[in-house]
């Protein structure tokens, strides 16, 4: 099994690679349709995600349309804890938990006008 957190966190390989830069993919040196190693989110060789090319054209919407019609806070109960453990892969210590408002009609009004 490929060590992906190592791979993502090589400072060989990125610039502050435990700062969290969402920006760094803005340049296109890294891209997910390639079979770049450096990222390697669909996974790779044999046992690659069939559902690679679905997941790349639908990804965008799929965010848009949760972004465009639930506001997303945090649930107070379960605060936001970024720990991690190191299980078969990394994952959260603490699963995220959020609560999702649907947007009414007078929200989407209060957004568009705000
Ligand atoms: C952005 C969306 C998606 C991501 C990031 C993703 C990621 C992954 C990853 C990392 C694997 C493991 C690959 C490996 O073991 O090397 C996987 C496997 C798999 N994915 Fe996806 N996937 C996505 C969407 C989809 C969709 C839309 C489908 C089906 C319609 C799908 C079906 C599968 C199946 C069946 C496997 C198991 C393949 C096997 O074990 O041979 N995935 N996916």
């Amino acid at each position: 099994m490929v060590n992906m957190w190592a791979i993502t966190h090589d400072p060989g390989v990125w610039v502050d690679p435990l700062v969290f830069k969402p920006e760094r993919f803005l340049n296109g040196d890294v891209d997910v349709k390639d079979g770049d190693l450096r990222l390697a989110p669909f996974g790779a060789g044999r046992r690659i995600c069939p559902g690679k090319n679905l997941g790349l054209v639908t990804v965008t919407l799929w965010v848009a349309k949760l972004v465009h019609q639930f506001q997303w806070v945090q649930d107070l109960a379960n605060p936001v804890d970024l720990s991690e453990v190191l299980r078969l892969s990394c994952e959260m210590k603490k699963p995220l938990q959020a609560v999702a408002l649907q947007r009414t009609d007078e929200l989407m009004h209060l957004f568009i006008t705000t």
